[in-house]
């Protein structure tokens, strides 16, 4: 058969699937139709049930039952809908492009044929239509050459022959380009995908998974999988597979919302919100280390790494960068443990539990209780004997308090409908101590907020516990002087109620040790992107907060950006060192994929292991770096420069060191419209020439990107290395660095000085 012959025999097939996928949407669209017309109406018929029946008492134990059933009714009604409303957006994901990639296999002298797209499709008599990208068979797509291959399937490996594997790329239910191919994914249609313009929106990359990228998103064995990947390698990417891939994987044992993502900033989070629903898809949780600080510390302002990155000085003293890094590494924590057990005789810091502006139980009361335990016991052991003992009074209190006359009188007060409240609330039979049970939980209710309290451990202090233990913590980071001014400086943080990361996360763990609480059990997966912005204290927390979860850690000890003028250990070494014992499993991703040959050389050639990255081969322009003699020269450049390239690209980003500079610019462009100062609240980013500083670019990506001001006075050493390269590499098809005066040493072994 001639090419053109195959092609027009795939062509029949694409358009008769085609129709198939448009005849089954109009089908569920119906389907989805009458559900919602059979919810609708069963909860119209729940919410009449329940008016009618929970007025009279006597109905009660039938009303129950009836409301029992008439819950499971709604519960499935709206589960059905969510299956049929998920059906409906798989298939409309088919629409236009209903699959990429074909195998012929050879598998028990059996022939057969398989297409894969982003899910599955059958026939109405079960025949596999197309296969879902993540099934198991469809992995020889990905990782395997023709020949004998096998792949892993619930029962173990099963091997085939591979005769053939097609790509696609189908456009509008028309098949653009297709061919054979012994290798994972061909070039020439990565080379016409990664040729597109940038978008508001991450896209998922199912079609051209790399065989690297495809461990990962496969991996299920590995308690931590860490991923140092070079820039624009596919980290992100190969996140949102992976989760995709594992939910289709654990499907009855996972869903969403026990996958965590920890992202760099709310822009990011917007700009890959696409990803997994245009796979079918729900979105996992997403959260900044900011957010989940804050979360749990609440009504203490968390200082963000950006505004210390802001605030940080160039020359940072050496007293600051030895407590830095003493306070930032997983040692610390461990310290500030072992300093709490060698203080077994101190009385743990307490706080009056205030109700109704007055002290329940004053601090006094609670620290007697605590030095009455055991010292024999352990710390958390005694607080929580403290805790029970304090709930207990609580108790034999409201049993004490149930008759005294202004119980009896507030009870008597009580409208009819809050009475019969508590009644059905709690069950409350009919019997001789009725009332005196009705005032029971009268006052279990009004004492609700001590109650809360106590379970909630408000009656520690963690914060002047973390001072008392700093004072007696045996360190010979720096001398007691400084150490102690250090101290100072906290407490008056706490007084405005703020505080440092480092001090943030020491808390929480620090309290979270002692109250014996803090962890979520329900997780099962944490994802980390950036992971070169996190310190190993804060690895170390996030694992004890979430003990179920396995880790997959993405990032690029390049794009050290926000700790790079301090940090003196490899991150990745780092984080081996400390999930030590663990099965961890380590991937490289050196092959590049956003940016165009020569900006990847361009940038790489920054680095001192410039070998380890290697560019994708797209051709496009040369970087170029235009150097201005003065000020108005420099912004009149500057800014021809950006125009020049909203001519040709959607957005041009202008990206600074930091939010001055980035302020300092966009008002050199005084009113235009077309320009668009990012700060650190925005949730998307829109089209034109935008202007931020570099750590609100991270993970993202821009046709054209202007680097600001890369002169020696900006980027004077090696410290601004990182910052320069994670500039460069946000740039998918054109670069330019602009200078004022004389250029950055660090361009001097770059490929072009111009
Ligand atoms: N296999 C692939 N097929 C198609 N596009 C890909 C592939 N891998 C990566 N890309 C594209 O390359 C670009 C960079 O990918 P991504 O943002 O995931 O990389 P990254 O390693 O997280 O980058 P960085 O660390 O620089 O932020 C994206 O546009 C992504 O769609």
């Amino acid at each position: 058969m001639t090419i053109n012959e195959t092609k027009e025999e795939e062509q029949t097939r694409v358009s008769k699937i085609a129709q198939k996928i448009d005849n089954k949407i109009a089908q569920t669209t119906e389907n989805l139709e009458k559900a919602h017309t059979e919810t609708h109406n069963i909860y119209r018929n729940y919410g009449e049930n329940i008016k009618v029946n929970t007025f009279e008492v006597d109905d009660k134990m039938e009303t129950n039952a009836s409301v029992q059933q008439q819950k499971q009714l709604v519960t499935l009604a709206v589960e059905n809908e969510n299956i049929l409303e998920s059906n409906k957006q798989q298939l409309e994901n088919l629409q236009g492009s209903p699959y990429f990639g074909r195998i012929d296999v050879v598998e028990d002298n059996e022939e057969d044929t398989l297409y894969i797209g982003t899910s599955t499709l059958q026939d109405d008599d079960g025949e596999f239509l197309i296969y879902d990208w993540r099934a198991p068979i469809s992995g020889i797509y990905y990782n395997g050459i023709l020949g004998k291959v096998s792949y892993s399937t619930p029962n173990g490996k099963a091997e085939v022959d591979l005769k053939k594997k097609r790509q696609f790329q189908i456009i509008n239910n028309k098949i653009r380009t297709m061919f054979d191919t012994n290798e994972t994914v061909g070039d020439e249609i990565l080379q016409s995908v990664l040729s597109e313009y940038s978008d508001e929106y991450m896209k998922n990359i199912v079609a051209t998974i790399q065989h690297e990228q495809n461990t990962i998103i496969r991996d299920t064995h590995s308690d931590v999988l860490l991923v140092q990947g070079v820039a624009g390698s596919g980290k992100t990417s190969a996140i949102l597979q992976r989760v995709a891939y594992l939910l289709y994987h654990s499907r009855s044992t996972l869903d969403a919302d026990k996958i965590v993502l920890f992202s760099p900033n709310r822009l990011f989070s917007n700009y890959i919100s696409e990803v997994l629903p245009s796979l079918g898809e729900r979105n996992m949780r997403q959260v900044t280390l900011n957010e989940f600080i804050s979360f749990r510390l609440t009504g203490i302002q968390v200082e963000t790494l950006f505004d210390r990155y802001e605030k940080d000085e160039r020359n940072l003293p050496q007293t600051t960068i030895d407590i830095r890094l003493f306070k930032e590494s997983a040692d610390f924590l461990t310290t500030l443990e072992q300093t709490e057990k060698e203080n077994k005789e101190h009385t743990l810091y307490f706080e009056d539990i205030i109700f109704e502006g007055k002290p329940f139980f004053t601090k006094e009361e609670i620290s007697e209780i605590y030095n009455r335990q055991n010292t024999a016991f352990s710390i958390p052991d005694r607080f929580l004997k403290t805790k029970n003992i304090l709930i207990k009074q609580l108790k034999r209190r409201i049993h004490n308090d149930r008759d005294e006359d202004w119980v009896q009188a507030e009870i008597d007060n009580l409208n009819d409908e809050d009475f019969q409240q508590i009644i059905t609330d709690n069950n409350i039979e009919e019997s001789t101590n009725q009332r005196s049970i009705i005032a029971e939980e009268f006052l279990k209710e009004r004492y609700a907020p001590i109650y809360n309290a106590l379970i909630n451990n408000y009656f520690f202090d963690p914060y002047k516990e973390y001072v008392f233990l700093l004072t007696n913590m045996n360190q010979d980071i720096v001398s007691n002087k400084v150490w102690q001014t250090m101290i100072e400086s906290i407490d008056q943080n706490v007084e405005a109620h703020k505080l440092g990361l480092s001090d943030a996360i020491a808390i929480l763990y620090l309290r979270d040790f002692i109250t014996d609480s803090g962890t979520n059990h329900n997780i099962q997966h944490i994802f980390i992107d950036e992971i070169q912005d996190y310190t190993m204290a804060q690895l170390k927390y996030i694992s004890h907060s979430f003990p179920n979860a396995k880790m997959t850690l993405l990032g690029d000890r390049a794009q050290d950006v926000l700790t790079s003028s301090y940090r003196n250990k490899d991150v990745i070494d780092a984080i081996c060192e400390l999930y030590q014992g663990k099965k961890v499993t380590t991937i490289n991703l050196n092959q590049s994929y956003r940016s165009t040959a020569e900006i990847t050389d361009f940038a790489k050639s920054l680095l001192p292991n410039a070998k380890e990255v290697k560019s994708f081969s797209r051709k496009g322009e040369i970087p170029s770096i235009k150097v201005f003699d003065d000020e108005t020269d420099y912004y009149m450049g500057l800014k021809q420069t950006a125009r020049e390239l909203t001519d040709k690209y959607e957005t041009v980003a202008i990206l600074t060191r930091n939010q001055a500079q980035a302020e300092q610019v966009y008002t050199h462009f005084g009113d235009e419209s077309l320009v668009t100062l990012v700060d650190a609240d925005f949730r998307s980013v829109p089209k034109g020439i935008l202007v931020m500083p570099i750590y609100l670019a991270k993970g993202l990506e821009f046709d054209a990107v202007i680097g600001h001001d890369i002169s020696a006075a900006n980027y004077p050493d090696s410290r601004s290395r990182d910052t320069l390269y994670t500039i460069c590499t946000r740039a998918m098809h054109n670069l330019t660095l602009c200078v004022e005066k004389v250029p950055s040493p660090l361009l001097e072994h770059t490929k072009i000085t111009n």
